[in-house]
């Protein structure tokens, strides 16, 4: 995909599969929305093929269209709606919607039900694009960044909506986010997309694995000074310890590699490539984070 003489995606090459959750991560600018936009049909891409529930998005049809739920910005003009009239009304776009009193239930908008949509907080507003992009009960749901400005409590909500719609429904979704413990807990299999490459892709725990196979252990010795030790045997070096000190070890704490490590990790490499001038995420992305 490319804008002009830019080149913003170098060939993203992946599968969705049906009923999955998929999250695409990435840092800002690194290509996500562009590439939902072209799976959406709302972006024809420069080169390469696409298929989205076997159809190029960018010829989609209505009835598509109105096999996939994706959030829109043009609602938002309807501001002085009242936000059941407002699901109401694109409730009949389709031919089998959702109820919208259930819907309003179900993403906890009940007691926003009669108010003006430009009256609602963000947070409520975002649960209310939720809601449109479910009403026709799509198959495929594109969310990118659903949880922006959401509280603690609402985030839990949502990850249950999502999970129920995968689940129970076997909607596909493909989810857009920040939030590393979002797609940590949320998603089947995760891609990281750098400077509009695919660094790495795989399930939560594959991709935690990659960055350190490495333990963190750390306690505080009997002198008082704190201890760091890197292990690919953390419950030996626990045991050794214990029987080191013939008690309990003071401040113990295992620490496995995360999601937000393999991240930070690929996320470096990228910019160390491009500030050494080489082309960034070239040749074999997959193989070169494996002997990292
Ligand atoms: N219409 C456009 N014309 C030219 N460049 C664009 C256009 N839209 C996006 N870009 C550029 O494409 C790159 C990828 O943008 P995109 O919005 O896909 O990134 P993103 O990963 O979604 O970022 P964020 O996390 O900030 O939302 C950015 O460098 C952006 O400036």
């Amino acid at each position: 995909m490319s804008y002009g003489d830019t080149t913003i995606l170098h060939g993203i090459d992946l599968d969705i599969h049906r009923g999955e959750i998929f999250a695409l991560l990435g840092p800002n600018g690194a290509g996500k929305t562009t590439t939902v936009e072209i799976l959406e049909g709302f972006r024809q891409c420069s080169a390469g093929e696409v298929r989205v529930l076997g159809a190029d998005p960018a010829r989609g049809d209505d009835a598509w269209r109105g096999r996939i739920g994706l959030v829109l910005q043009y609602w938002r003009d309807h501001r002085r709606w009242q936000v059941a009239e407002l699901l109401t009304h694109f409730a009949t776009y389709y031919p089998n919607p959702r109820d919208p009193a259930e819907l309003l239930a179900l993403v906890g908008l009940t007691k926003q039900a009669g108010r003006q949509v430009e009256h609602l907080s963000g947070g409520q507003r975002r649960r209310l694009d939720v809601a449109l992009a479910i009403v026709g009960r799509p198959e495929l749901l594109f969310l990118d960044e659903p949880t922006t400005g959401f509280d603690p409590e609402a985030r839990r909500d949502f990850h249950d909506l999502i999970e129920r719609l995968a689940r129970d429904e076997g909607v596909t979704i493909l989810l857009t986010t920040h939030d590393l413990v979002e797609a940590e807990r949320l998603a089947d299999r995760i891609a990281m997309l750098v400077n509009g490459r695919i660094g790495v892709q795989g399930t939560p725990t594959e991709l935690s694995r990659r960055a350190a196979a490495q333990a963190e252990v750390r306690w505080t010795a009997a002198d008082g000074t704190a201890r760091t030790e890197r292990t690919a045997d953390p419950s030996r070096l626990v045991w050794e310890l214990h029987q080191h000190t013939g008690g309990p070890i003071a401040d113990l704490e295992v620490r496995r590699p995360t999601l937000e490590d393999t991240y930070l990790h690929m996320v470096h490499r990228e910019a160390k490539r491009g500030a050494d001038g080489a082309e960034a995420g070239a040749g074999a992305p997959e193989g070169e984070e494996r002997a990292a």
